[in-house]
C-alpha cells in the first residue's frame, strides 16, 4: 500500500495519526484539507511531503480549471494557491521542492501539472531502492562486517515516502539481505514516530527489533549496542549541516564518541543548496500542548510553557557520509556537496 498516491483525480493518504491503531486512508479532493492533513502529520516525512506537495498543485490546478470553466487555466490563481501550500510546515525543503517542481509545467495546463507530480511520485519510489542497495552496501563496508545492529529515530519508512522509505529502506533492505541483526528505533517523543511507526512497519517486515527510550539512545551507543546510527533529513544545508528530527544531533554525539558510523540517507530533493549552513535553517516548533499530555490526556501541570523544536541540526562534521540515490558523499573524508553537480541536485 503506498502512503500517498493520485487516485480518480484526488489525493489518498494514510492518516498517520491513526496509526498503529487504525489505518485509514483519506481521500484528498480540497487544498484546505491537505494543508491541515500536513500540519496535523497525517501525512509526514520529508519525500511524503515533497510529494504530496507536488500532488497538492496538481489538486489546485484541476479545481481552478473547473471552477472556472475556462479552458485557459488562471495561473495567477494556481500559484496563489501553492504558495500557501508550501509554506504548510517549514523545515522539510522537499514540500517547497515538490510545489516548485510541479509548477514548472503549469505553462502546459493543469493534465502537465499532474504529469510532472506523478513522475516525483516514481522518481522518489526508485529512489528509496537506491538508496537502500547504497546505504547497505556502506554499512557493511564501515562496520566491517557482513551482519550489523542499526540505531535509528523518528520514522523514514514507507509512511514518510511513498514506498520502503530512506534510513528504514536501508534497514529494510538489510533485512533481506541476512544482515541485520537487530534495528534500535527511538521512541522520538512528542509524537512517537517511532514508537507508533516505526515499530509498526519493522512489525510488517517481521524484523528483528527492540525499542529504545529516546533518552537512552547516546548512553546504549556507549555501550556498543549498534553498529552504525541512521537518520532521515528534512533539509540538508550546501554544507552538510543536516536538519532531523529533534535528537539526531545527539545521537551524532554520542555515535562519534562510540566510533560509530552516523549515516544520513536522503533523496536529493533534500540538499538546500541555497541555504549556506544549518544556522539558516528555520526549526518548527510545535507548541506546548504537544509537550504538555499525549492522546488528548494533560501530563503537565496547566498554564506551563515549553519549547518544543520538532527538528535539530546534526553539523557536517558529525556526519559520517550522506547516502542519496545517485552517491555516497563521504563527509567524513572530506567530501562534500560542492564536489557533486548542482544542476543534478536541483533537478
Ligand atoms: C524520510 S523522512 C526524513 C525526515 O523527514 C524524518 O526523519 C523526520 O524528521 C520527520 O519528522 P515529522 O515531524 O514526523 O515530519
Amino acid at each position: 500500500m503506498r502512503t500517498i498516491d493520485w487516485v480518480d483525480g484526488a489525493i489518498e493518504l494514510i492518516d498517520q495519526t491513526l496509526l498503529p491503531q487504525r489505518v485509514e486512508v483519506r481521500r484528498i479532493t480540497e487544498l484546505p484539507e491537505l494543508i491541515d492533513d500536513i500540519q496535523r502529520l497525517a501525512v509526514r516525512g520529508a519525500p511524503a511531503l515533497g510529494v504530496a506537495g507536488a500532488f497538492g498543485v496538481a489538486l489546485i490546478a484541476a479545481s481552478v480549471q473547473a471552477s472556472r470553466g475556462e479552458d485557459e487555466l488562471d495561473r495567477d490563481e494556481v500559484r496563489r494557491q501553492a504558495a500557501v501550500l508550501r509554506e504548510a510546515r517549514p523545515t522539510a525543503v522537499n514540500l517547497s521542492w515538490g510545489v516548485d517542481r510541479a509548477l514548472t509545467r503549469l505553462d502546459e495546463g493543469a493534465a502537465a501539472v499532474l504529469d510532472e507530480a506523478i513522475r516525483i511520485r516514481d522518481e522518489d519510489i526508485a529512489a528509496c531502492i537506491s538508496m537502500g542497495l547504497r546505504g547497505a552496501d556502506l554499512t557493511r563496508e564501515l562496520a566491517g562486517q557482513d551482519r550489523v545492529s542499526v540505531m535509528t529515530i523518528c520514522n523514514t519508512g514507507s509512511l514518510a515516502t511513498v514506498e520502503r522509505g530512506t534510513a528504514l529502506g536501508v534497514i529494510q533492505t538489510l533485512l533481506e539481505q541476512d544482515s541485520l541483526v537487530e534495528a534500535l528505533p527511538l521512541e522520538t517523543r512528542p509524537l512517537l514516530q517511532g514508537a507508533r511507526l516505526t515499530a509498526w512497519e519493522l512489525q510488517r517486515m517481521e524484523a528483528p527489533f527492540r525499542l529504545l527510550i529516546d533518552s537512552a539512545g547516546p548512553f546504549l551507543l556507549s555501550r556498543g549496542i549498534a553498529d552504525a546510527v541512521f537518520i532521515g533529513a528534512d533539509r540538508i544545508a550546501a554544507n552538510g549541516d543536516t536538519a532531523n528530527k529533534v535528537g539526531s544531533f545527539s545521537l551524532a554525539l554520542a555515535a562519534r564518541h562510540a566510533g560509530v558510523p552516523f549515516i544520513v540517507v536522503a533523496p536529493e530533493s533534500t540538499i538546500d543548496m541555497r541555504t549556506a549552513s544549518g544556522a539558516d535553517i528555520e526549526i518548527e516548533d510545535r507548541g506546548v500542548d504537544e509537550v504538555a499530555g499525549f492522546g488528548g490526556t494533560r501530563t503537565a501541570p496547566a498554564g506551563i510553557d515549553a519549547v518544543n523544536p520538532a527538528f535539530d541540526v546534526t553539523p557536517h562534521d558529525l556526519i559520517t557520509a550522506i547516502v542519496t540515490e545517485r552517491r555516497v558523499i563521504r563527509l567524513s573524508r572530506g567530501e562534500t556537496l560542492a564536489d557533486v553537480s548542482l544542476e543534478a541536485l536541483r533537478s
